[in-house]
């Protein structure tokens, strides 16, 4: 049995200091969506929204190289290039688990040249169809988690992964999962006592997990939290962590 770090990673606001779902919309007619699309926006799962979106963008012209430039567009977060080239070597394993659509992180992997470092990504499978419409799928489809999305549970996720590393002969010592959002916090709560849970700093899981840590009434979720939380403002931050660990 190979002992090894896994290193999960969010992709929205994390490894882009973007949302990719929004930067596209830059691409509709004057930059602007239609109220009636709008109005579809779910806090509880946007890929039905996404999929509007992709076919309003499709009827006004929009093709996959406007969408591949558009995405060219997106810089990654601060210290991420050093974080990721630390994320390279033989110590660790590094996966994102991602709300966007896998036709976006591989347009933002493969431009700045980060497709080898992930050994797998989780996400929303997307593809153009023959019409050159971009097409978006739920990831699955799931109602045992409230605190996630119904087409995407970053916790189940993570667990089954690191389930079947360990049935193929890998276990992971510690997990280091960074990330920024809401959907961010089921997977930090599977988390154990060693491992680490990177919450971007004054973006919504930070401000989750201090709000709760001021409130007296106990927040019932995140006080179940066995992590430890490092807070980050920039991926150099993270790669110190690593080397310390
Ligand atoms: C439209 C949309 N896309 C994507 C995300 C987050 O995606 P990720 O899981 O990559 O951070 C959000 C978060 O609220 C969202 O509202
Ligand atoms: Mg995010």
């Amino acid at each position: 049995m190979s002992e090894k770090i896994l290193l999960a990673f969010d992709f929205d606001h994390t490894i882009i200091d973007d949302n990719s779902d929004i930067h596209i919309i830059n691409l509709a007619p004057n930059g602007k969506l239609p109220q009636a699309i709008k109005d579809q926006y779910d806090d509880d799962g946007w890929t039905e929204y996404m999929g509007t979106i992709f076919e309003y963008l499709h009827e006004n012209g929009v093709q996959e190289e406007n969408i591949k430039q558009n995405m060219a567009e997106i810089k990654l977060t601060e210290g991420m290039e050093k974080l990721l080239d630390l994320a390279k070597g033989d110590k660790y394993d590094s996966i994102i688990i991602s709300d966007s659509n896998s036709h976006f992180i591989e347009c933002i992997l493969e431009n700045f040249k980060l497709s080898s470092v992930f050994s797998k990504v989780f996400t929303n499978p997307a593809s153009f169809d023959d019409k050159g419409c971009l097409k978006i799928k739920f990831y699955h489809k799931q109602d045992y988690c409230s605190l996630s999305t119904i087409n995407l549970c970053k916790g189940r996720i993570l667990q089954d992964f690191i389930k079947d590393r360990k049935s193929n002969g890998v276990e992971y010592s510690q997990v280091v999962y960074v990330g920024d959002g809401s959907n961010d916090l089921c997977p930090g709560l599977t988390l154990g006592a060693q491992d680490y849970l990177c919450a971007r700093k004054g973006f919504s899981l930070w401000k989750k997990l201090n709000k709760a840590k001021k409130s007296k009434t106990k927040d019932e979720f995140v006080h179940s939290l066995k992590a430890q939380v490092f807070e980050w403002q920039s991926g150099e931050e993270i790669k110190d962590l690593l080397e310390k660990l």
